[in-house]
């Protein structure tokens, strides 16, 4: 049975919305890739669309849902999020935003373990749709899906989306192991310690536990924490290097999202008292209260319990 071919937009063109748009254009629909430096005006790049899809980082998603909101947009149409951040002034996911935001539209979450550059080179890879509308993350799976990006539906946006996001966080830390040299057993240790940590707070905020065991959560856990491709993973290794946050960013080749996500989600823990170990040394790290060493020592030293004593699945 032949596929049906749709008018895709995404928006934002980073690296990221310029490997979804090469996927979208592989399988043969019409892509038509915005951003806002466009000479194409917003209202004309979304007419006729049935998926459009935000890729831009998440300082840009209030600004472009609220650009969004003086156009129209098509009646059917599905919305598309691959922000992975969180907004500092409310804490909400951008699914979260995009819904309130458009609320007689589906909102399908796309995240997984997708370096961008290894998509660009056709190099196999999976991924999640989620939607609480299962029938639009269906219709998105098919768009994207093809012989070397495998798509999986999920009905838990929120898990999908956060895994994606949290893991920036932990992502760092990697670095930070990985470039003070600490070996495999650290890596292991940390990467373990870490799912729970993402566990607790996903599902405080309103999660399924399961979803993190996903490749929106566990497989995008791995492929970041252990891929110089990743930036959050730079922007680790390098601070273990002895660069200022400062240096590192003004250098670094697109977004670290990691470095906002760290601040929103330890405040949102410290208000609500939930353990965030490894999240709370990189926040103290990226605002320079403490070496790497340090950070590696305050993880070390910390009071010693069961393995699961605080993780409730
Ligand atoms: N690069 C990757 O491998 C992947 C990235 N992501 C996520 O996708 C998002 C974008 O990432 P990248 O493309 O890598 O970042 P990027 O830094 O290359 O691109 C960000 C895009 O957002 C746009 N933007 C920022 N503020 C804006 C505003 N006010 N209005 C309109 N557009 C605005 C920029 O113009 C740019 O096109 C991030 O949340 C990232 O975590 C998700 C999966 C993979
Ligand atoms: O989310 C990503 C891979 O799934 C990209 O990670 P970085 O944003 O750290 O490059």
């Amino acid at each position: 049975m032949t596929k049906q071919k749709y008018i895709v937009t995404v928006l934002g063109a980073g690296v990221w919305g310029n490997a979804l748009a090469v996927l979208a254009r592989r399988n043969q629909h019409q892509v038509r890739l915005w951003s806002r430096r466009s000479f194409e005006p917003l209202a004309s790049a979304i007419s006729e669309a049935k998926i459009i899809i935000s890729a831009v980082s998440m300082k840009g998603v209030r600004p472009l849902v609220e650009q969004l909101q003086t156009v129209h947009l098509p009646k059917h149409s599905i919305l598309v999020t691959a922000t992975k951040g969180l907004d500092p002034l409310t804490t909400l996911t951008p699914s979260q935003i995009w819904q309130t935001a458009f609320l007689n539209h589906s909102v399908v979450v796309l995240s997984g373990p997708n370096l961008s550059k290894e998509i660009e080179r056709g190099l196999p890879a999976a991924t999640v749709v989620a939607s609480n509308e299962l029938k639009s993350a269906e219709t998105v799976q098919q768009v994207f899906a093809s012989d070397t990006f495998r798509v999986y539906a999920s009905s838990d946006p929120l898990g999908a989306e956060l895994g994606g996001t949290l893991k920036n966080v932990m992502a760092i830390a990697a670095g930070v192991c990985d470039g003070l040299q600490l070996g495999t057993n650290a890596k292991a240790a940390l990467l373990t310690r870490a799912l729970p940590e993402m566990i607790r707070v996903g599902t405080y905020l309103g999660a399924n536990p399961e979803t993190f065991f996903g490749l929106s959560g566990l497989g995008d856990l791995i492929a970041t924490c252990d891929s110089p491709l990743s930036r959050n993973y730079q922007v680790g290794y390098q601070l273990a290097q002895g660069l200022s946050l400062e240096e590192i960013l003004s250098k670094l080749e697109g977004t670290a999202e990691g470095v906002n996500t760290t601040d929103v989600l330890v405040k949102t823990a410290v208000r609500q008292q939930l353990a965030v170990p490894i999240a709370y040394q990189v926040y103290r790290l990226l605002h320079g209260k403490i070496t790497p060493q340090q950070a590696v020592q305050a993880l070390m030293a910390r009071e010693l319990k069961e393995e699961f004593s605080d993780l409730d699945l």
